[in-house]
């Protein structure tokens, strides 16, 4: 078994580009998300992010990049849904990946597992793994570090009941700003990046990697944005 430090990775500096369409999503196929990881890979990314051991295997096959695995499973009405519980964690462990991100918010999780001990199981389960913590607040950031999650990810900012209608890019990142000054742990700027000059921003301001998800990925998003500026030079 290899393992692998965060800094062997070359993520650092970097853009990692998430590649996941849900079901509901025009293109929900694991196929798509391959060549997708593809074309992120000839732009120059870095990592990728993805949803589902689907389509893991089949970004793997498609690059050789590093990859940051999720699977987002609800339970319920429960509002944890990336990767809530050890069962998800063992499926993204079987493909490869080289790191699992988990929300790692202080909400009660659908198993009723505490956030340490999935750490502590995790850990001892699967050495081989690093760890990204996808939180929303810096409360929830300083607590990932002190469970010693190799990474911190603002992904949940604007997702949870305590953050709802935030987004990460207001006041010029001020959540961001804030974790970087109280959280040692590397920070990733993710959710809500939506143009290069953000993502260059948020390396300037000392995050480890970037994150880009619908921006690049999610073209119905890219159209909806497009449509949105067109109307309001119109209308002005
Ligand atoms: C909140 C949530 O479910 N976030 C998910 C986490 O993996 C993805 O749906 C996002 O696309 C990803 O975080 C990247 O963000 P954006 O697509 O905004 O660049």
């Amino acid at each position: 078994m290899v393992i692998m430090t965060l800094d062997s990775l070359g993520l650092q500096g970097k853009l990692i580009v998430s590649c996941q369409a849900l079901e509901h999503e025009p293109l929900y196929s694991s196929f798509i998300m391959g060549r997708m990881a593809l074309a992120a890979q000839q732009g120059g990314a870095a990592g990728i992010r993805a949803n589902t051991a689907e389509d893991i295997n089949e970004i793997r096959q498609q690059v050789q990049l590093p990859v940051i695995g999720i699977v987002k499973r609800n339970y319920g009405e429960h509002p944890v849904f990336i990767t809530p519980t050890l069962k998800e964690v063992a499926e993204l462990a079987a493909t490869g990946c080289e790191i699992v991100a988990l929300d790692a918010t202080d909400r009660p999780r659908p198993d009723g597992m505490s956030l340490s001990e999935l750490v502590r199981q995790i850990r001892q389960q699967y050495p081989q793994l690093l760890l990204m913590a996808d939180v929303s607040t810096v409360e929830e950031g300083l607590e990932a570090q002190r469970l010693g999650f190799d990474l911190v990810s603002a992904t949940l900012v604007g997702y949870t009941e305590q953050t709802k209608g935030q987004k990460l890019y207001e006041n010029d990142f001020a959540i961001l700003k804030e974790m970087l000054r109280q959280i040692t742990a590397p920070i990733v700027a993710e959710g809500n990046i939506l143009t290069p000059e953000m993502a260059a921003r948020c390396l300037e301001l000392g995050v480890y990697s970037v994150v880009v998800g619908g921006a690049i990925t999610r073209p119905q998003q890219i159209t909806e944005r497009f449509i949105e500026q067109m109307k309001q030079r119109m209308q002005g």
